[in-house]
């Protein structure tokens, strides 16, 4: 029986780019990610995800702008916890990536995303977010640095 936490994960997107930070605390610390964390509970998914990217990178998003792409679970072997993580996209924001506490802001070509700094699953679906094809994946990991096993499913619309 999992105990179910819930977070974010937003992508900021350009042309041929994707913005991830670097994080430089907490959970996922020294990897590359989308920006994001758990969602409180006075507030909504998207509130949540417009707050923590407003947060990490002081960018601006509109609710409206973003867009469900993708919903990811990771359990840990032994853990209680499944992490419920719905992921956001845009291409639509106010302001320049900042450097915070939390985080170290870099655009990446999409052709050069630093899948050696970044969580090991990342690799593994991170062209259907290139794409714009939303999915399902759940992720087992033993640890933080081995998957004993995984699915992903691409999801006709979110
Ligand atoms: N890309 C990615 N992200 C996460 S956690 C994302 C949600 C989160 C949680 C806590 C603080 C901030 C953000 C992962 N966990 C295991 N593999 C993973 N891959």
């Amino acid at each position: 029986m999992y105990v179910k936490k819930l977070f974010t994960l937003v992508f900021i997107q350009k042309e041929n780019q994707i913005l991830l930070g670097l994080k430089k605390r907490g959970f996922g610390m020294n990897k590359w990610n989308g920006f994001g964390g758990k969602v409180e509970p006075n507030e909504t998914i998207i509130d949540a995800a417009v707050r923590e990217l407003k947060e990490e990178c002081c960018l601006i998003v509109k609710p409206g702008d973003l867009k469900n792409i993708a919903h990811i679970e990771f359990t840990f072997e032994g853990q209680p916890t499944l992490m419920d993580v719905r992921v956001f996209s845009t291409n639509i924001f106010e302001g320049t990536p900042q450097e915070t506490e939390e985080m170290k802001p870099k655009w990446y070509d999409n052709d050069g995303v630093p899948f050696e700094d970044m969580w090991l699953d990342d690799k593994l679906w991170f062209p259907y977010l290139l794409q714009g094809k939303s999915f399902f994946g759940h992720f087992h990991y033993e640890g933080f640095d081995k998957i004993l096993n995984y699915k992903i499913e691409e999801q006709v619309s979110m």
